[in-house]
């Protein structure tokens, strides 16, 4: 270990907040920032560091000296072992307490925004079996406990179907029962790992990229349809028959299922051919009466009801009256512009994903919606002079970018368009922090309002309404 690195322990340390990437904040005496992934604020513990930077530590609490009241017992098994729900050990209104808080510091305190009061976080309804979509990994490989591995005892076969470990590309753990997608997601996850296990149908090796068993993908609709798609590394006709064949009798009510076979080196299936075994090659998800048709690679909020909410709120926001040019950028299969467009007079989407833009169309053209255009192309080149003098001038602007934010020019852009209005979606109040102090000699802040779209995570969608000064 590097001397940078040099273990350090801190003793009777209070855990005092909840920090960037779920990790958890404790003072240590020198006042330097610990970071933790294994404690709760209100707790008391002992530290030991395993990271040193010029201003914080990275640690683990290695004893508990008082447990925080804010605690709450994880209900899944493989909770403190799986990357996904690192929130699951602390209630739920404490978690929205600190994505709340998360959100006004950073555009009070990196932003140096002027918020009007702020209205409390809109919590999930939902706070277990709130995904719409998940992937799971095969690997013959499974990630064994310490006390597995202190058993000494012969622990059979490796195979698992489950996530990777966090920071692990190479090792899975095998999951029982997940507690973010609504049944039947286990019960088919469990089923299809246990009939590959009894049919001798190999697990992959990420090492030595081998085996026939890749990923296995589960979407499911708010109306009740399922998809499923299994990915294999290779061709083999009588044991994927066998595989699909199963599944198609044990699960009948699968809408669309499908199959990947895949042999390059990582799993995207992007730029792979999608093949439909049985079943549709779409499933449809419904919001409010539209339809958006969704197939294998296309994306859609993985929330369903709360993405529900989170568009009602950014089309209260746009204070539409029939009358307006929307433009809504980055709008990925246009759900947001489709959702507006009955309140509008004219919809225009930006996004830089072809299949996005394909998708966009063909929905709007599905749900009957004429008064919406889409475009194809990366935002800062795209929205420029000619786009604007093309598509007309915007009452009112909404962008909802990627976690990264927007692009310098395009914040440029908005501010030499001017619309009257722009509601600004996003799933980083960093970022969205950042790209609002560039606008504020323009734009005043009237409404804020943060969603939490992840419970049981850190993460956190702000919704802000910007009028002209
Ligand atoms: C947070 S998603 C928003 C999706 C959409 N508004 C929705 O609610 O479903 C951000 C979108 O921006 C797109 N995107 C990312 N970078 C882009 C760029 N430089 N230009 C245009 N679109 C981009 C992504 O493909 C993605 O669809």
């Amino acid at each position: 270990m590097s001397r940078k690195n040099k273990k350090k322990v801190f003793t009777n340390v209070e855990v005092i907040d909840a920090g960037a990437k779920g990790k958890s904040i404790a003072k240590a005496d020198d006042g330097r920032v610990i970071f933790l992934n294994n404690a709760v604020p209100g707790d008391i513990v002992d530290v030991e560091t395993y990271k040193k930077r010029k201003s914080f530590f990275e640690g683990k609490a290695i004893a508990f000296h008082k447990l925080s009241d804010k605690r709450v017992e994880p209900k899944c098994e493989h909770f403190g072992t799986c990357g996904g729900c690192k929130w699951q050990n602390m209630g739920y209104e404490h978690q929205l307490a600190f994505k709340e808080n998360e959100v006004v510091n950073n555009l009070k305190r990196l932003g140096h925004l002027d918020l009007p009061e702020v209205t409390p976080i809109l919590g999930s309804a939902e706070q277990y079996f709130y995904r719409n979509k998940m992937e799971f990994s095969f690997s013959d490989s499974r990630w064994l406990t310490p006390e597995e591995i202190a058993s000494g005892e012969d622990l059979g076969d490796r195979n698992a179907l489950g996530f990777h470990i966090p920071g692990m590309w190479d090792k899975i753990l095998n999951i029982n029962k997940c507690w973010l997608q609504r049944d039947p997601s286990n019960a088919i996850r469990n089923e299809i790992r246990d009939f590959a296990i009894a049919n001798n149908l190999e697990f992959f090796n990420t090492r030595q990229q081998s085996g026939f068993l890749r990923t296995l993908m589960i979407r499911t609709s708010s109306i009740g349809e399922l998809m499923v798609l299994v990915q294999f590394y290779k061709e083999d006709i009588e044991k994927r028959e066998l595989l699909l064949n199963h599944v198609q009798n044990t699960f009948p009510e699968i809408t669309s299922l499908m199959y990947v076979i895949n042999s390059k080196g990582n799993d995207t299936i992007y730029d792979q051919d999608v093949i439909c075994f049985s079943g549709r090659d779409h499933i449809f998800e419904d919001m409010e009466g539209l339809k958006f048709k969704i197939n294998a690679k296309s994306f859609y909020q993985t929330n369903s009801d709360q993405a529900y909410e989170l568009y009602k709120i950014t089309r209260d926001f746009a204070g539409l009256t029939g009358e307006e040019l929307v433009y809504d950028l980055y709008t990925g299969t246009g759900t947001i512009a489709q959702f507006v467009a009955k309140k509008a007079k004219n919809v225009v989407g930006v996004e830089a994903v072809p299949d996005a833009i394909a998708a966009a169309k063909a929905n709007a053209q599905f749900n009957g919606i004429e008064n919406v255009d889409f475009y194809v192309g990366d935002m800062k080149s795209v929205f420029n002079d000619d786009f604007i003098a093309q598509n007309g001038h915007p009452d009112v602007v909404i962008t909802d970018p990627p976690r990264d934010g927007m692009h310098k020019d395009v914040v440029a852009q908005l501010l030499k368009i001017g619309a009257q209005r722009i509601v600004y979606v996003s799933c980083n109040s960093a970022t969205q922090a950042r790209d609002l102090a560039l606008m504020k000699e323009d734009y005043k802040i009237i409404k804020t309002q943060a969603v939490d779209m992840f419970p049981q995570t850190h993460h956190v969608e702000n919704v802000v309404l910007l009028e002209r000064l």
